[in-house]
């Protein structure tokens, strides 16, 4: 595994809730972040059917682009009752033409579960897979998840994307509703960040 010895990297996503998260979870390792978006990055089209092949896309295209290693996150939520949809297809699924509406986008998913009279609990697990890529072309991956089951009416408004009716196994409050901060100690991202911690440790 490369090691990380630069002190500057890119986080090449375009959303503040993931950036937000990102950046905390990186504090403590003393590294300088700047974001796609301040950098003017555009977005590379995500063409791949898998969670791996699309954050080799976006971390690869900023690396290149910004001629230093690149952090990307592609995440989204399955549903088991859905065979795992919307999966990799999570954002696409909130899509309009006026921009994404992930109220929308939970509310299809719920519909769905009730054409199906699919039984409680709605399990689901929240994905994330970091790709960290280095202007020369190589990368590391890491992958990350957390289980749990869906719920209605959503519920809380502290996080973004599926949270608000998302409940992590073990824990009565939604992603939506809990403290940012427990959140970020026990979600997708951060068992997938936990793994990543081994580049940044030398
Ligand atoms: O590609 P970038 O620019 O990073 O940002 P994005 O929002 O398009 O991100 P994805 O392509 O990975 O789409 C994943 C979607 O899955 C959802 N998602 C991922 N992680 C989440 C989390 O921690 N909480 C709630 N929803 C999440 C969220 O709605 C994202 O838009
Ligand atoms: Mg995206």
């Amino acid at each position: 595994m490369r090691k990380l010895t630069e002190k500057k990297i890119v986080l090449a996503s375009h959303n503040a809730g993931k950036l937000r998260e990102i950046s905390e979870l990186l504090a403590p390792f003393g590294i300088e972040v700047v974001s796609a978006g301040e950098l003017g990055l555009e977005e590379p089209e995500e063409t791949e059917s898998t969670f791996v092949g699309n954050a080799r896309i976006k971390a690869h295209f900023a690396a290149k682009s910004a001629n230093l290693p690149a952090l990307s996150d592609d995440s989204g939520i399955s549903v088991d009752a859905l065979d795992g949809e919307p999966g990799v297809y999570t954002a696409d699924w909130a899509e309009t033409p006026n921009g994404r509406d992930f109220p929308m986008a939970m509310k299809k998913v719920w519909d769905k579960l009730e054409a199906k009279s699919a039984p409680l609990p709605r399990t689901a697990a929240f994905c994330c897979t970091l790709c960290l890529a280095w202007p020369d072309g190589h990368d590391e991956v890491f992958e990350g998840r957390v289980d749990g089951s869906l719920t209605w009416p959503m519920r809380g408004d502290r996080g973004f994307g599926f949270d608000p009716i998302f409940v992590p196994n073990g824990k009565e409050e939604t992603f939506g509703e809990m403290d940012p901060s427990e959140k970020n100690a026990m979600s997708h991202r951060a068992d997938a960040f936990a793994k990543f911690r081994a580049v940044l440790e030398t």
